[in-house]
């Protein structure tokens, strides 16, 4: 992007004639210009109508509305991300509430499972076993020279569908989606990555259809010699590139996050992302029912890295409330696969620093999940276990003889692995749960009264803290700045959507403006921002400088300097 003396933007294109029409960035189909047609060797390869940018978005609108299928849905809205990228992200601004559950969160999950089979047109960057060698010429291929955000996944645990090796490339394009649509981030300042290390399912590895390499997944020293490798050579070619580390199984997501976080800026979406959009559904449900976050007893069901995420940020809203450790261990319980975490059964390193003393448990009737409700006095559940169904009615019961209105957040995507369905949590409640779940579901309607269900999804928080983190050049992503994030989203929530858990996905962008502003705060504070022209500014003038930086879809002239024409 280039800007004339008036400060007007425009683009000088290095690719001219039909390549231009293969490359999505550039890309306008038909609505090249006439001039520009002719400077820029097109002329006889398009249609010869000349069409605005709003008319290219009524007719994929149009065509988008026909297709019956999400999944098929999904590849129409990725073949046009793949061919017209401005369009594509005209049309999803246009429709954010409606296409997010297509390009997002639950389809996205689909699109991962039959990666190999709507695999159309390359997009990222893969690195694989058969190309980590050459990690420096893999990263010199991808032609976009300022990447500043990439989402990076081994697929070992996508969402709450597990191992889906070469397929997670689809989740690592879906999140970048919402960081140019809803966080501001330009397309060609985003780079999805696939870590192709193996795969632990020999189903795919025995399939032919499947694009990925067909070995074991890598572990030990040849797993982090891999990702040192993919590290080294992204900080070389992207020295101001952040990394958002995505879908990592539970004990290489820890490993990964402490290992790099200090090295390249980045974040874990799952353990801080999801962390921090519950912590402020948890604080704004607390202020809608007029009650003190301090006061609940919240039980965390599933301990990989969304679990284990969770509870820590729980714990650490508590220890800001003033709480000791003592009374933080009484407000919050973690359960795994094999029941609550206490302090002297075996378990993970990781799960160490969650699990109850023994002591506080002597007497419990047991240490399943009904039972710890029961006896813990809970008064939240939080589901991210991926387990469908798994807060049934005794267990809903449970928490509502502690508290008339429980807090109950089935949190797991996608759709089919929530812990519950809203509309059972309200019947079963007398329509007093108070429900946010992590995939979108339909408002429920019960006796008469209609419950939207917000969508405690980590889209409300990545989107924003990545774009403040760009920002303001952190050197690092500190602990503070995720904090600061949830405090601003249950903030935003509480000022502009009051009686909601989280605003509207259709108000996601306003979310994330509010977000990115409060993170860039926060590294100021931490000194971690290398960018000094935003220090001293107010909140009201960071908000509006946030939003002079948002990326917006838009078909820029192409304009050639003198004296240069078509073929030269
Ligand atoms: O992708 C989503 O919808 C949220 C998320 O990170 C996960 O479930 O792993
Ligand atoms: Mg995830």
């Amino acid at each position: 992007m280039r800007r004339d003396p008036a400060g007007g933007r425009y683009l000088r294109p290095l690719v001219r004639g039909f390549s231009l029409l293969r490359f999505p960035l550039l890309n306008k189909g038909t609505a090249f210009t006439e001039a520009e047609r002719r400077a820029l060797g097109l002329d006889g390869l398009l249609a010869p109508q000349i069409d605005t940018l709003d008319e290219l978005v009524e007719r994929q609108y149009a065509e988008y509305r026909a297709i019956p299928e999400p999944l098929d849905k999904h590849v129409f809205l990725r073949n046009l991300q793949d061919r017209n990228e401005v369009l594509f992200y005209a049309l999803l601004s246009q429709h954010v509430e409606e296409m997010l559950p297509i390009v997002y969160t639950p389809t996205v999950g689909r699109a991962v499972q039959e990666f190999s089979r709507i695999y159309r047109y390359p997009r990222g960057l893969t690195l694989s076993t058969r190309t980590i060698d050459r990690a420096a010429q893999a990263l010199a291929n991808v032609p976009l020279n300022d990447v500043r955000i990439i989402v990076a996944t081994d697929s070992s645990a996508i969402l709450g569908i597990g191992d889906q090796g070469f397929g997670g490339m689809a989740i690592s394009i879906g999140k970048l989606s919402l960081y140019t649509v809803a966080g501001g981030v330009g397309p060609d300042k985003t780079l999805p990555v696939e870590l192709d290390v193996g795969t632990a399912r020999a189903d795919l590895r025995e399939d032919p259809g499947y694009l990925g390499v067909k070995h074991e997944r890598l572990t030990g020293d040849a797993y982090l010699s891999f990702l040192d490798r993919f590290v080294e050579a992204t900080l070389e070619r992207y020295p101001k590139a952040i990394i958002q580390w995505e879908d990592f199984a539970k004990d290489a997501a820890f490993e990964v996050l402490a290992r790099y976080r200090r090295v390249v800026p980045s974040f874990n979406d799952d353990i801080q992302g999801t962390g921090a959009v519950v912590l402020a559904g948890v604080l704004g449900a607390c202020r809608v029912r007029g009650e003190r976050f301090a006061d609940q007893v919240m039980v965390v069901h599933g301990a990989g890295a969304g679990g284990a995420g969770v509870a820590a940020a729980l714990r650490d809203g508590l220890r800001r409330e003033g709480l000791s450790p003592e009374e933080i261990a009484r407000r919050v319980y973690v359960l795994d696969s094999r029941g609550l975490l206490v302090d002297d059964r075996p378990m993970e390193p990781y799960k160490q620093a969650l699990a109850t003393p023994r002591a506080q448990v002597a007497g419990w009737a047991g240490l399943g999940l009904e039972t710890v409700i029961r006896e813990a006095g809970a008064t939240a559940l939080l589901g991210l276990s991926g387990q469908a169904g798994i807060f049934s009615e005794a267990v809903v019961r449970a928490a509502q003889t502690n508290t008339p209105r429980p807090l109950i957040f089935p949190l797991s995507n996608p759709t089919a692995n929530s812990e519950a369905l809203p509309e059972d949590l309200l019947r079963w409640t007398g329509g007093q749960a108070m429900v946010a779940t992590g995939s979108p579901f339909a408002p429920v309607t019960l006796d008469g009264v209609t419950h939207e269900i917000g969508q405690g999804n980590n889209a409300f928080i990545f989107p924003g803290l990545g774009f403040g983190a760009i920002l303001a050049r952190v050197r690092e992503i500190t602990d503070d700045m995720v904090a600061a994030a949830a405090f601003a989203l249950a903030d935003y929530t509480a000022a502009q959507w009051p009686g909601r858990i989280y605003p509207p996905v259709s108000d996601l962008r306003g979310a994330s403006l509010q977000v990115a502003a409060a993170v860039i705060q926060q590294a100021l504070r931490d000194g971690v921002a290398t960018e000094f022209a935003l220090r001293g500014l107010n909140d009201d003038a960071l908000r509006s400088a946030v939003e002079r930086a948002f990326w917006q879809p838009d078909y820029l002239p192409f304009r050639l300097d003198e004296g240069e024409a078509a073929g030269d």
